[in-house]
């Protein structure tokens, strides 16, 4: 769902701060700062949509801020414009150089401010739309195959630099072409977008991520989290959907189920003996992210292979399939 804008004014100038706010009234809601330490904070905390920034200002230079905030992945796309008195030619190349999208002179004049503001809010608020777009699954809403990859390369990133667990569960609707067969692919999709939403419902930790692998194929990335937590999960997911209580008359079972894969990269998992065997230097590192998604592969091969309706978890090392949480009844 679409947010209201926030915009962000930072001005030294407390009139100037007024004089701006009286100008943006209406297109979003406005907080501001007077210093350049205090915007960098807030345009981390806040994530504003927009910041107008005054170029030169006491301690932290505009300049000097935009630099911060461009440097910064989770700030460097907020459009930044430079208000400023100072507007010889080479002071705004300068802040184009930056990074920043619009530098506007000094005296303000209300209606240019309104209209460039307008401009670039809708220019904002239109991309966010489509890196939203980019990254879900049209179907069924959950995180698409490239959130998917973004995720894991990002999170495994920092398992290498933080040694915390990270886990992986691979899942598949069990007989689900005799479900397409039996009951037709309209109904089939239906099914696909209810076992989604029961998963995002497990996937509960913010940084967790329940994402669409392709096909009737999911994965729920779970950051710091050990190998009895994603084994906790994956009996969660597998009593969720069967809550769900969708008829599967092609299906021994009777209602659909799913078959859940674990992984885990932790202590327990052999996953740190692998760090240190990398002597220290995670470059040097002879197991991937990718390479784990092939363990939960492996796992689920082998859950498919007890009868489905169950989850399995397999180490790294010793690549045995085992079998996690017991699932009661229709089994
Ligand atoms: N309706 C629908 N079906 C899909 C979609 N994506 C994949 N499928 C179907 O999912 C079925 C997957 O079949 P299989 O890979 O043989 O697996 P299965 O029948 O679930 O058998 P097991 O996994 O062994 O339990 C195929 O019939 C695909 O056509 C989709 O978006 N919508």
């Amino acid at each position: 769902m679409e947010h209201a804008a926030t915009i962000l004014i930072v001005d030294d100038d407390v009139s100037a701060v007024r004089t701006l706010s009286k100008a943006i009234a209406g297109l979003g809601r406005i907080f501001f700062a007077t210093q350049g330490d205090a915007a960098v904070e807030l345009a981390r905390d806040q994530k504003p949509d927009l910041i107008l920034l005054d170029a030169e200002m006491p301690g932290i230079s505009g300049f000097e801020v935009c630099r911060i905030l461009k440097e910064d992945p989770s700030t460097s796309n907020i459009p930044v414009i430079f208000v400023t008195a100072h507007t010889e030619t080479d002071r705004e190349e300068e802040g184009l150089a930056l990074g920043a999208v619009d530098f506007i002179g000094k005296p303000i004049r209300p209606a240019i401010v309104a209209a460039r503001v307008k401009t670039h809010l809708y220019l904002k608020l239109a991309m966010d739309r489509l890196n939203r777009q980019a990254q879900t699954d049209g179907m069924t809403g959950l995180a698409n195959r490239r959130a998917l990859d973004q995720t894991i390369a990002r999170e495994w990133q920092s398992v290498l630099r933080t040694q915390r667990a990270f886990s992986l569960l691979l899942l598949d609707i069990d007989f689900f072409k005799r479900y397409n067969d039996h009951y037709g692919h309209l109904m089939g999709d239906e099914c696909l977008i209810a076992v989604a939403r029961a998963l995002a419902g497990c996937a509960e930790r913010p940084m967790d991520l329940a994402a669409r692998y392709g096909g009737e194929e999911f994965v729920i990335v779970l950051p710091e989290t050990t190998r009895d937590g994603a084994c906790q999960v994956a009996t969660k997911i597998i009593e969720s959907v069967r809550a769900l209580n969708i008829p599967h008359a092609a299906s021994e079972l009777g209602i659909v189920t799913v078959s859940v894969g674990a992984a885990s990269f932790d202590a327990d998992s052999g996953g740190w003996s692998l760090l240190e065997n990398a002597s220290a230097n995670p470059p040097g590192l002879k197991f991937s992210a990718s390479e784990l998604l092939c363990v939960a592969d492996k796992a689920l091969y082998a859950a498919k292979q007890a009868g489905r309706n169950s989850s399995r978890f397999e180490a790294i090392e010793a690549r045995s399939a085992e079998k996690v949480g017991p699932v009661t009844g229709g089994n």
